[in-house]
C-alpha cells in the first residue's frame, strides 16, 4: 500500500541507519555506554519531553476529530509516565541541569514553531518521528543485543521496544496518513521537510548527548 509515511521512510532510511551506526546506540546495546554519557542523555531528554509533551497538547487541539485529540493527549500524559518512571530510575536529580544543549533547545523549539505557525499536517510530520525513531531503534536494540540481563539500560530499551509503544507509534501513523490523503501536494512536500528535519534532529540529539555538548559561548 502506498502511503505518506510509506514514501517518507523510504527517504528517511539513510538517515535511520547513521543512528543504528553511531556509538551512543552502538554502547547502549552492548551495555558499555558510559555512565556520564548516559546521565547527559537522560537529563537532556527530560528537558525535551517536558517541552514535547506541551507541542503534542498543543497539536492535539487543532485535530478536527475527537478521536485524534484524545490519541494526541493521552500520547502527552503518557509522556508524564515515562518521565516519571524512567527518570525515576537513571535521573541524577541532584547534578540535574536545566539548561537545554543547543541540541535540545533547536529540536525543542523547531517542533514547537512548526506545530503553533504552521498546518496541522505539517505539526503531524514534524512530531512523527520521535515516535517512529524510537519505536525503529528500540526494536533494533532488542533484536540485536546478546546480554539483556545484564544491561544496565535494559529499563530504557524495554520502554520503547514495548507493544504499549508500538500502538501509540501506529495511531500516529494512521492519523498522519489520514491527513495527508487529502492535503495538497504543496502540503506534502512540507510535511517530508518538516519529518527529515526532525529525523536528522534524532540523531543530532544523540550525538550531542555522546559529545556532551555545551554551549561554546
Ligand atoms: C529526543 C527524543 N526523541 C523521542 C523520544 C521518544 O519519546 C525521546 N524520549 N527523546
Ligand atoms: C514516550 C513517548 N514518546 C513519544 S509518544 C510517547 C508516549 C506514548 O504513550
Amino acid at each position: 500500500m502506498s502511503n505518506w509515511f510509506h514514501t517518507v521512510t523510504i527517504e528517511t532510511a539513510p538517515i535511520l541507519e547513521k543512528i543504528k551506526e553511531h556509538p551512543f546506540i552502538i554502547k547502549l546495546m552492548d551495555g558499555t555506554l558510559s555512565k556520564e554519557v548516559f546521565q547527559f542523555y537522560v537529563n537532556q531528554d527530560s528537558l525535551y519531553l517536558s517541552e514535547y509533551k506541551k507541542t503534542l497538547a498543543m497539536l492535539s487541539i487543532k485535530c478536527a476529530a475527537a478521536k485524534d485529540t484524545r490519541f494526541f493527549l493521552d500520547a502527552a500524559s503518557g509522556i508524564i509516565d515515562v518521565e516519571d518512571e524512567l527518570h525515576q530510575i537513571f535521573l541524577d536529580k541532584e547534578n540535574f541541569n536545566t539548561e537545554p544543549s543547543p541540541s535540545c533547545e533547536l529540536y525543542t523549539s523547531y517542533m514547537s514553531r512548526i506545530v503553533n505557525n504552521h498546518s496541522l499536517e505539517e505539526g503531524l510530520a514534524v512530531i512523527l518521528p520521535c515516535f517512529t525513531i524510537y519505536k525503529e531503534i528500540g526494536d533494533y536494540i532488542l533484536a540485536n543485543q546478546t546480554n539483556k540481563d545484564n544491561n544496565p539500560y535494559q529499563n530504557w530499551i524495554q520502554t520503547y521496544a514495548s507493544e504499549d509503544f508500538a500502538n501509540a507509534v501506529n495511531s500516529a501513523i494512521e492519523i498522519t496518513n489520514r491527513y495527508a490523503e487529502k492535503a495538497p501536494k504543496e502540503v506534502l512536500q512540507k510535511m517530508d521537510i518538516a519529518f527529515i528535519k526532525t529525523s536528522k534532529l534524532e540523531w543530532l540529539f544523540w550525538d550531542s548527548a555522546y559529545n556532551k555538548e555545551t554551549w561554546k559561548i
